[in-house]
């Protein structure tokens, strides 16, 4: 199967509060992009890779994978994630590739394994699929005054990682309905995929494929790295 990645990594990292774009913050010396970019190619089921940057930092992105020579390139990306997608989704020859899936910069550290599990779940013909690991807080849906309204069933609900999978005509149709809509972003492209009506099938995620958002997180993802040089 021909499978091409989308790394979405315009975004500022507002929440991070670094002095660069988050993508490009390193850790361990390492920039965030580079890792992702580079863990993905390491799965060996991704034959290419297309990373959108902020549209005036296309130049410091694509340095920042060089090293990944033609397999990875860099477009401008979009002033949200959808749109960075969609994008990147734009710049890739329609029928050049069976299966897509998108992956955030910020989550760096994803073991190969996860990108592998997304991937075969598409070979398997799957049309959607997404990491997901059980959650492990009560979850409340609170009103508008942050007063309690429901606590759903905490055995039904998954948080959602990335990569995600999908067909590739799957993920062109739920960028252009998204686009042609006045529905409000969805928070992944699995979302856009599920009001298509198209069943989203869940593999196993790892709580190391987490999200780097706050500093809190850099800092973890930071002791994880020194724990691993450590015992390894
Ligand atoms: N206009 C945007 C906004 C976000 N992203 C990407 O989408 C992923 C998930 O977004 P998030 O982690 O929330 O990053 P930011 O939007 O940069 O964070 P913040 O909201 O704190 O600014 C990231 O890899 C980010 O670079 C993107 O490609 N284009
Ligand atoms: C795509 C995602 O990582 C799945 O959990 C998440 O929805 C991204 O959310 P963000 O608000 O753009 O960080």
């Amino acid at each position: 199967m021909r499978i091409v990645a989308i790394v979405p990594a315009a975004g500022r990292g507002t929440r991070l509060g670094a002095a660069t774009s988050k993508a490009l913050v390193p850790v361990k010396g390492v920039p965030l992009l580079t890792r992702a970019v580079r863990g993905l190619l390491e799965a060996r089921r991704v034959q290419a890779v297309v990373v959108a940057a902020p549209p005036r930092e296309v130049e410091p992105f694509t340095a920042a994978v060089r090293a990944f020579g033609e397999s990875c390139r860099v477009v401008a990306g979009g002033a949200d994630r959808t749109s960075s997608v969609r994008l990147a989704l734009d710049s890739i020859e329609p029928g050049s590739c069976d299966g897509v899936l998108v992956h955030d910069a910020a989550r760096a550290f994803t073991p190969t394994t996860v990108v592998a599990n997304v991937a075969a779940a598409l070979e398997d013909g799957a049309e959607a699929a997404v990491p997901a690991v059980p959650v492990t807080d009560t979850v409340k849906i609170v009103d508008s005054h942050d007063v309690i309204t429901d606590t759903p069933d905490r055995s039904a609900l998954r948080a959602v990682q990335t990569p995600q999978g999908f067909a590739e005509g799957v993920l062109r149709r739920a960028h252009t309905a998204q686009a042609a809509s006045i529905a409000p972003e969805a928070t992944d492209d699995a979302g856009l995929v599920e009001r298509l009506g198209i069943a989203v099938r869940t593999v196993p995620g790892d709580v190391r494929a987490m999200k780097i958002t706050t500093p809190f997180d850099l800092a973890v993802a930071e002791a994880v790295l020194a724990d691993q040089d450590v015992t390894s």
